[in-house]
């Protein structure tokens, strides 16, 4: 099978606005006063206008993590050695990581696939090996990877969603170094600037801050002049980000809402958008990270989040805290009785 971006990006539908009129005339007449639900009505229309339905659900949720390592975390941009995130990725097929527990809580189906981890993991270890390079290269010194290794990490995030038959994808990673490597990129794609992208990540210090603006900045003077997003992706990576991305295209091929997690996550909700302008409508944004840099993109892709907790470990765990808010929504929706059919008195 060819893979082009150019046909998913051509076969993206549009957001449906019959189905979100429908949805929001059924909210107008649910026994509550009208917007008393605040953004949970906003987000039951948008729902209803992703998926084409007037009454969406989300009853299958899956939660797709990528793990990759990044050249650039050599340049201590992180707090964590870089081998955490091999070690991670164990602790995840072992069910014992942050985002195992909460997806057990909310019932969803967690999906982790290494794409990118820079050593070689155990053959019996219960993820999906689906390898595209041992870890990006340090992209201050030369490209991250191929145009080639980009696209082929993007459609595995394609296949796997693809294979899940989930009807709420969402997108979550892991990566030491990858908030370098997402403030880059973002500011690659956006024109922000880096010093307005960086946060503390992991939580490194003052020095370790001005040592990410400063790979950033290396890695911004040597990216060749060009709007391709594959191109920027392929100069500054990551491998996750790339796969995430090709989830959130295949589920807005399929009229799936993708719901972003935190920075990174984001990141790749905005390198989807800029791979396919239609894909930005299937985006939600669950939570805002303390990273500077989550504010701007939220705001650049006009996302309202739904949490504000402080969190920031990834790994779609912001994602999964939202997933119940979502299918509360739908609910209402769904299921409140109506002024007529309760008998209640309407508004004058
Ligand atoms: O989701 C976020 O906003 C977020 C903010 C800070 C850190 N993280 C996680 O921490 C790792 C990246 O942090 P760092 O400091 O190594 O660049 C990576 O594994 C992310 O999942 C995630
Ligand atoms: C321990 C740890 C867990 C993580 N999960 C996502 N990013 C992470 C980064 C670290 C360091």
């Amino acid at each position: 099978m060819t893979f082009l971006l150019s046909d998913i990006a051509a076969s993206i539908p549009a957001f449906d606005v019959h189905a979100a009129r429908q949805a929001r005339e059924r909210q107008d007449r649910l026994t509550k006063p009208q917007g008393s639900l605040g953004q949970l009505e906003a987000l039951s229309i948008q729902l209803a206008g992703i998926t084409g339905n007037p009454l969406p659900r989300t009853d299958r949720p899956g939660i797709f993590v990528f793990a990759a390592d990044h050249g650039v975390a050599a340049r201590g941009v992180s707090a964590y050695p870089a081998e955490v995130t091999a070690q991670m990725v164990l602790n995840y097929a072992r069910g014992g990581a942050v985002i195992n527990v909460l997806a057990k809580q909310i019932g969803a189906e967690l999906t982790v696939a290494d794409v990118g981890v820079s050593s070689a993991l155990p053959d019996d270890l219960i993820i999906h090996h689906r390898k595209v390079r041992l870890g990006t290269a340090d992209w201050t010194e030369g490209p991250a990877m191929t145009r080639e290794e980009a696209l082929r990490a993007i459609q595995i995030g394609a296949e796997i969603f693809e294979a899940s038959g989930a009807d709420l994808a969402v997108i979550g990673e892991m990566g030491i170094g990858n908030t370098t490597t997402a403030a880059a990129l973002s500011a690659a794609l956006t024109g922000l600037a880096p010093a307005e992208l960086i946060g503390r990540g992991t939580g490194v210090d003052d020095a370790g801050l001005a040592r990410k603006l400063a790979a950033i900045e290396t890695g911004l003077a040597r990216l060749p002049k060009t709007s391709d997003p594959l191109e920027i992706l392929s100069a500054i990576g990551g491998l996750e980000i790339a796969a995430m991305a090709g989830v959130a295209l295949a589920a807005a091929r399929r009229r799936v809402p993708v719901l972003l997690d935190g920075f990174i996550s984001t990141t790749a909700g905005l390198l989807a958008a800029a791979i396919a302008p239609a894909a930005r409508e299937y985006l939600l944004a669950s939570h805002r990270s303390p990273e500077p840099g989550h504010t701007l993109l939220l705001r650049r892709l006009e996302l309202t989040p739904l949490l504000d907790l402080g969190m920031r470990l990834g790994e779609g765990s912001g994602a999964a805290l939202a997933v119940p808010l979502i299918q509360s929504a739908l609910a209402v929706l769904r299921d409140v009785a109506t002024f007529e059919q309760a008998g209640v008195s309407d508004r004058e």
